[in-house]
């Protein structure tokens, strides 16, 4: 059975929408609760390092996680369930969104997710939107906040935004009156720790603070299953001895169910641009896996061969070869950007131009695929139903950041095509508001993003596949759930207008099949339908 996340819904009905202005300004979140505590705590290590066994005054180690989005609420339920003796509470300014890990329909959709939280949610993990107490009361906190791409001023449309961030940073330091661990868990720019050092220091009541660099690597759609086994845990600090005992302090944690080796600890600025690094170096290869498809499509070669074969060199590897309609994702672009403007501002435009083709190649490969169905469809889609099957940025979530959906339906829209959207876990609220949204606007806190002023029109969403696809002339299919391989395509073609098409934009389905049904075939990078092949000088 599929569930539909609700908490954009649940949010619509509970905020009143902020205007555009008020978007731009009221970014800095506020933190209500005010308390006064007379209780310091004080760390004391039990037993050696590798027997983890930090209490405070023979209480249990407490954790907060600061934002309970993608990244904290996973990774904070895993920490409980790992470290049964480690109070884990995760705190967000959203209390729509708190409210949602408190229910019984949690505010994101990851498989596994849902157990893991009940066996701990109550016992040693809390939801919270006390943010100031919660913070006062831990030993370490992990700052897991929103970094989006900024949209006006300095280093607009490239440079990480570090609003949320620097606030609660003062928020920290303004609160806390106890030695505290301050662990990087967002995704910053390099040197961001020494920024964060410097708001503390500056801020200081004699309190001691450790600043840590632990980028997430997990992947959205297997979150539980990247965090239960990860290829490795990184963890940059200063290389002070109070620094490595940091670093030791946040090792021991991860320890508890990590095999020690894959546990790597760097240098503060190392394990900063490794997060960077890593995202960009996966982007690149579906960028390039991407670039050679438009040239199999051009000379008859198939994409998954070549995938194939390229894979089998082992110094190259046969993971994250997927041609695709592009990647999305509220990471990729956004730290590849970020990347670039790092690059620029070190006075390295060249290798800022380098990284930049990969984004570049991942906006062809969209408004490339937009350009395959038109072109064949008679050059017009013009008041002609097409089917969107996906909408998801990958399947297994319903998170829609970045996702190819928006520029593809974006471009069909712009042809004056009529679309009907299927996506298994995305509603039809967040479908309309990514569609009217400004860029980069969907990566701030849920209750600051401006709601959809207006409905598109044109856009309809479908309960399930076969209803979308009812009297349509094309299907698209733009992400890759696992329902779509086995429609029943006969069924569906009966129910379209002919002449029939499907143009599948992550290489789902069986092309000899459905051609043999009677649809008129497109799947990126495989040969082209004959006929798609009259239309390979066309370009947008
Ligand atoms: N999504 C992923 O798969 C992923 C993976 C690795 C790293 N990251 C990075 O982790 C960070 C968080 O990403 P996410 O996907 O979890 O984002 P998200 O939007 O899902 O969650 C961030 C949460 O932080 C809250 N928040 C923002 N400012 C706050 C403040 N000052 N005080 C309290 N709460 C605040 C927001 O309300 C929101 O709920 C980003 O830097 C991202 O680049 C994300
Ligand atoms: O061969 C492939 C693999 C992926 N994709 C697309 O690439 C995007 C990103 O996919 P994936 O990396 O699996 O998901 P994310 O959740 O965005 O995870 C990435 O971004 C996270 C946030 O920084 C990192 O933590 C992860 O390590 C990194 O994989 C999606 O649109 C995928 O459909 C392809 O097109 N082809």
């Amino acid at each position: 059975m599929s569930r539909k996340c609700t908490e954009t819904t649940a949010h619509a009905m509970a905020a009143t929408p902020p205007s555009a202005l008020e978007v731009s300004f009221l970014r800095l979140p506020i933190y209500p609760q005010r308390h006064k505590f007379s209780f310091l705590p004080l760390l004391i290590w039990e037993g050696s390092s590798t027997d983890f066994c930090l209490k405070r005054n023979n209480n249990m180690v407490k954790i907060c996680c600061i934002g309970a989005g993608y990244v904290g609420g996973p990774t904070m339920a895993v920490i409980a369930l790992k470290c049964p003796a480690i109070e884990v509470v995760v705190v967000d300014i959203s209390i729509a969104r708190i409210n949602a890990w408190n229910s019984d329909q949690l505010p994101i959709y990851e498989p596994g997710l849902d157990d893991v939280v009940k066996q701990c949610r109550g016992k040693n993990l809390f939801f919270s939107h006390e943010v100031e107490k919660h913070v006062f009361e831990a030993d370490i906190i992990f700052v897991s906040v929103n970094t989006p791409t900024k949209t006006c001023g300095l280093g607009a449309g490239k440079a990480a935004d570090l609003t949320y961030w620097e606030s609660a940073a003062r928020m920290i330091g303004n609160v806390s009156k106890s030695d505290k661990i301050v662990v990087e868990k967002s995704t910053v720019p390099v040197r961001t720790a020494e920024a964060i050092e410097k708001i503390l220091t500056h801020n200081n009541k004699g309190v001691n603070y450790q600043i840590l660099s632990n980028p997430e690597f997990l992947a959205e759609g297997t979150a539980i299953q990247d965090l239960f086994n990860p290829d490795r845990v990184l963890i940059g600090g200063r290389k002070t001895p109070e620094g490595q005992k940091a670093v030791q302090t946040l090792k021991d944690v991860y320890t508890q169910w990590v095999p020690e080796d894959r546990v790597i600890t760097a240098n503060l600025w190392s394990a900063e641009l490794s997060k960077l690094a890593a995202n960009a170096f996966l982007a690149q290869r579906i960028s390039s896996v991407n670039a050679i498809s438009a040239l199999c499509e051009a000379t008859g070669a198939d994409v998954a061969e070549v995938a194939y074969c390229i894979g089998k060199d082992s110094r190259i590897g046969p993971k994250f070869l997927n041609a695709s309609v592009g990647f999305g994702g509220s990471c990729f672009q956004k730290d590849i950007l970020n990347l670039v403007y790092i690059c620029e501002c070190n006075g390295l435009p060249e290798v800022a131009n380098y990284w930049k083709q990969v984004i570049k190649i991942n906006d062809y490969q969209k408004s490339r695929f937009v350009s395959r169905v038109v072109a064949p469809m008679f050059n017009t889609v013009s008041g002609k139903k097409i089917a969107v099957l996906g909408f998801a940025f990958k399947k297994d979530t319903g998170d829609t950041r970045e996702t190819p959906a928006i520029d593809v339906c974006k471009g069909l829209l712009g042809n004056n095509a009529s679309i009907s959207i299927y996506d298994p876990q995305v509603t039809e609220d967040q479908i309309q508001r990514d569609l009217t949204m400004n860029k980069f606007d969907w990566d701030h806190p849920i209750h600051l993003q401006p709601m959809s002023p207006t409905t598109v029109k044109q856009v309809s969403v479908a309960s399930d596949a076969y209803e979308a696809a009812k009297g349509a002339h094309a299907i698209c299919i733009l992400t890759e759930w696992d329902e779509f391989k086995g429609l029943d395509y006969q069924k569906i073609y009966g129910n379209m207008k002919k002449p029939a098409f499907l143009f599948d934009g992550r290489n789902v389905v069986d092309v000899e099949k459905l051609r043999e049904i009677g649809f008129i075939v497109y799947s990126i990078g495989k040969p082209l339908d004959p006929w798609l092949l009259q239309d390979v000088s066309v370009v947008d």
